[in-house]
């Protein structure tokens, strides 16, 4: 079991593991190393981590090539405190071979492009680094058993958009429930919606919308996250075993978070259901970087504008009022701002 479990006392479990636990920096790139004495390493090789555990990571190299081959790493020290996430390009050295215990090292990691962090509350700003260089986050949640909670729905997206990944929506079990009622809670934002159920096979729509970029899907538990998931990769059972393969023994997959690679191309990362989805670490403005036609209007606010519906001369309620902008994406992002507030 892993902090990413739905059992909060896992959490604690983990965290004697997990590397991954940093004070927020205002500036992401801080979390590069930065020591003078820093040396070369002239010779690493550069890889994605696949999967995490227990201080040691899954690394694959040569990713797409005839020498592409997986190693198990563990960091140096010259990394210091800093995080490494799932999706990481990491710098590695020593025995990249990937022999039958062979142990290299993590000496660097790369610039991202993303990254998805969680604080354990809302007053937390301990944050942890959940994903890195995602493209998008697959949000599932059930029609139906479990009941969908919007404001589930609404702290993902806040996460989503805080961390500069394109958001999906995917509602599953909908043989049990209409999901419409529930989908109009997010008629405004212009997220693309998927509706699955079990009983049909194809997933052709939405994997095309994943192939060629990397996916991290996210949901609570019991939503059927995993089931939709074998569905788009089918070899994911066996693939799944990269858990396995980093720690030489037998874990059940869903505790821990996996990248598994999709047939048409591209990456899913399956992380467990998450309960809490502290948003401790998230600053109002950078919710705007996920609404650019807003963003674009709101640089008329005056300065601090908290662009809530009562923020004095807001020229996102002016432009609203005016039929300047869509009122329902203005509402938006004023639920997901109110979310991060309250
Ligand atoms: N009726 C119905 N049941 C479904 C559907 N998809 C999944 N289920 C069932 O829902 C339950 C949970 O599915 P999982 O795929 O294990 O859910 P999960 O989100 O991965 O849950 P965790 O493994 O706890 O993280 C299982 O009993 C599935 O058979 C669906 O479309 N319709
Ligand atoms: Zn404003």
């Amino acid at each position: 079991m892993s902090w990413l479990t739905d059992d909060e006392d896992d959490d604690e479990e983990y965290s004697e593991f997990d590397e991954s636990s940093v004070k927020v920096r205002p500036n992401p790139k801080g979390s590069r190393p930065r020591t003078k004495t820093r040396p070369e390493h002239s010779d690493a090789v550069t890889g994605r981590v696949l999967a995490i555990d227990r201080g040691r990571y899954l690394v694959l190299l040569g990713e797409g090539t005839d020498d592409e081959h997986e190693l198990t790493a563990a960091r140096a020290r010259e990394l210091g405190r800093n995080a490494i996430a799932t999706g990481d390009r990491v710098d590695v050295v020593g025995d990249v071979s990937g022999a039958e215990g062979s142990l290299a090292r993590i000496v660097r990691i790369q610039a991202r492009t993303t990254l998805l962090r969680r604080s354990a509350d809302d007053t937390d700003e301990v944050e942890r680094v959940i994903v890195a260089n995602a493209d998008q986050m697959l949000i599932v949640v059930a029609a139906a058993n479990p009941e969908p909670r919007a404001r589930l729905v609404d702290r993902y997206l806040v996460a989503a958009f805080d961390a500069g990944v394109r958001p999906l929506l995917c509602l599953t079990k909908t043989d049990l429930a209409d999901p419409e009622p529930f989908l109009k809670n997010f008629a405004g934002l212009g997220v693309t919606v998927f509706r699955r159920r079990a009983d049909d096979p194809d997933v052709t729509e939405l994997r095309r919308e994943l192939e060629g970029v990397t996916t991290v899907a996210v949901g609570h538990s019991g939503v059927g996250k995993s089931t939709l998931v074998n569905a788009l990769v089918p070899s994911a059972h066996r693939a799944t075993g990269v858990v396995n393969v980093v720690t030489g023994r037998g874990r059940h997959t869903s505790s821990s978070t996996v990248s598994l690679r999709l047939p048409g191309g591209g990456w899913i990362i399956d992380t467990p259901g998450i309960r809490s989805f502290g948003l401790g670490h998230v600053q109002p403005e950078n919710l705007l970087r996920g609404f650019t036609d807003l963003a674009a209007v709101a640089e008329d606010c005056p300065r601090g504008c908290t662009h809530l519906p009562d923020a004095p001369d807001c020229e996102l309620n002016e432009a609203a009022a005016r039929g300047d902008l869509n009122p329902d994406r203005v509402d938006s992002l004023q639920r997901l701002l109110i979310t991060l507030a309250g």
